[in-house]
């Protein structure tokens, strides 16, 4: 890729990434971005491959000396400070990051999203090596307008729900609503990097994902993936429309989302990457405020779409109303609306999103359905037989 310029105009000179979490759903799309558009190599630690592994065999790819895959457990392996030493920039990707463990798991997702990332902001801090940490939208916890009377109409005025990196509060729920350890977790992890940042001079980014969705997030309940789990609403949403049965509606519906194409947000993640000048000290929010739907409209398209792409017509009851109890168990709570505000990644990246909700989920579904509809047949005919 010779030539390319930095936001600057600068040339932009190739790096080594150790990009952990690699094997998971952004990491693998961040992989795939920077094997074919980019020369910069990546060493890529997690414990899976399967996500990756079209990008590591055949060794005669263009590629093949530009990633190497180092299956690792953050948690207990000596060899991860050689390999952030070995690299010019950390990408921390590795967490738990699924809701239906938040509050089923609570320890594993603290654990997974404080104490295991520790290691790694040490490591960058002592060695003088820059760290983009992927943090969440969930930091904002529930929106200020949230509390207001159902009629007030301040619930319309977007100081009262957009979410700005540097003013919004983080507004958690009480402990026993244990939905929110991965949300505190990640708070408490952002604030020791920005501590690193201010007392040791840590080059650091923090990302905030809006729900970003795409080809290979999570994975299909009985077909790949773990063989019991509740993904999230993307892959529980294909799961349904794949075996025919109603999509489940979580006390009904009605929280709202604003859902990102993950190719639009890995073009961010890449200008950070070969912008440090511009990325550095800076948290920024990641999504499309324009692709904002309620989850039952998010159902209702979905089933639309995958009527389109699949060719099949759509069952008699499309939706279900079920309550989070029921769904996620004891503990769940929930974000009620998500809006990112964009000033400061359009005025630092110049980056906007540019994909809306029907084309993204029309991609998606089309690779959903290639995917899995064979495999999801066999299986449910498997089961029938027996
Ligand atoms: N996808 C989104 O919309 C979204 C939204 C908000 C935040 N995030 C954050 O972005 C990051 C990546 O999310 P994702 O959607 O790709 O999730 P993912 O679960 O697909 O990827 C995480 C990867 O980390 C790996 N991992 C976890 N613990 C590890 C360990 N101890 N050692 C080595 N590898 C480990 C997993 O095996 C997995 O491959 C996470 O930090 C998540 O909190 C994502
Ligand atoms: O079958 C289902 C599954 C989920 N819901 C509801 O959909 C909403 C979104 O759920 P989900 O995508 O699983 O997750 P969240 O948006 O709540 O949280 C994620 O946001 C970012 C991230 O940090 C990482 O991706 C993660 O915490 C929600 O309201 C569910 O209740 C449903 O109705 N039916």
């Amino acid at each position: 890729m010779a030539g390319k310029v930095d936001l600057d105009g600068n040339a932009i000179k190739p790096i080594t990434i150790c990009m952990i979490g690699a094997g998971g759903f952004i990491g693998s799309h961040l992989c795939e971005k920077l094997m074919h558009e980019t020369s910069h190599k990546v060493l890529a630690v997690d414990v899976y491959s399967d996500k990756i592994k079209h990008l590591l065999e055949p060794a005669t790819l263009d590629w093949a000396d530009r990633i190497q895959f180092h299956r690792i457990n953050i948690k207990n392996d000596s060899r991860l400070e050689g390999l952030i030493k070995m690299a010019d920039l950390t990408i921390n990707l590795a967490a738990i990051c699924t809701p239906a463990d938040y509050n089923t798991r609570p320890l594993d997702t603290i654990y997974s999203n404080f104490i295991d990332a520790l290691p790694v902001v040490k490591y960058c801090s002592e060695n003088g090596k820059r760290l983009i940490h992927f943090s969440t939208c969930e930091v904002y916890g529930k929106t200020i307008g949230a509390f207001l009377p159902k009629d007030s109409p301040l619930r319309k005025d977007p100081a009262y729900y957009v979410l700005k990196e540097d003013t919004s509060p983080c507004i958690f729920g009480s402990i026993e609503k244990q939905r929110w350890s991965y949300a505190c977790a990640k708070q408490l992890i952002e604030r020791l990097i920005y501590a690193e940042g201010a007392e040791n001079g840590l080059e650091f980014t923090i990302v905030r994902p809006f729900n970003w969705i795409g080809p290979r997030m999570d994975f299909i309940p009985g077909i790949d993936g773990p063989s019991e789990g509740v993904p999230r609403v993307l892959a529980c949403f294909s799961n349904n429309l794949l075996r025919r049965e109603p999509l489940k509606l979580v006390d009904g519906g009605e929280s709202q989302r604003t859902f990102i194409y993950i190719k639009d947000a890995i073009e961010a993640v890449l200008l950070m990457i070969e912008n440090p000048a511009r990325a550095n000290g800076h948290i920024f929010n990641v999504g499309n405020p324009n692709n904002e739907v309620t989850v039952r409209q998010l159902a209702e398209m979905m089933t639309q779409v995958y009527s389109k792409v699949s060719g099949e017509s759509s069952i008699e009851t499309p939706t279900i109303d079920v309550s989070s109890k029921e769904f996620y168990g004891e503990g769940y709570d929930d974000s009620d609306k998500r809006i990112p505000d964009m000033t400061i990644i359009n005025k630092q990246l110049g980056w906007n999103p540019k994909t809306s909700l029907w084309d993204l989920l029309e991609s998606t579904l089309t690779y959903q359905h290639r995917t899995y509809a064979e495999a999801i047949k066999q299986a449910m005919s498997k089961t029938t037989a027996n």
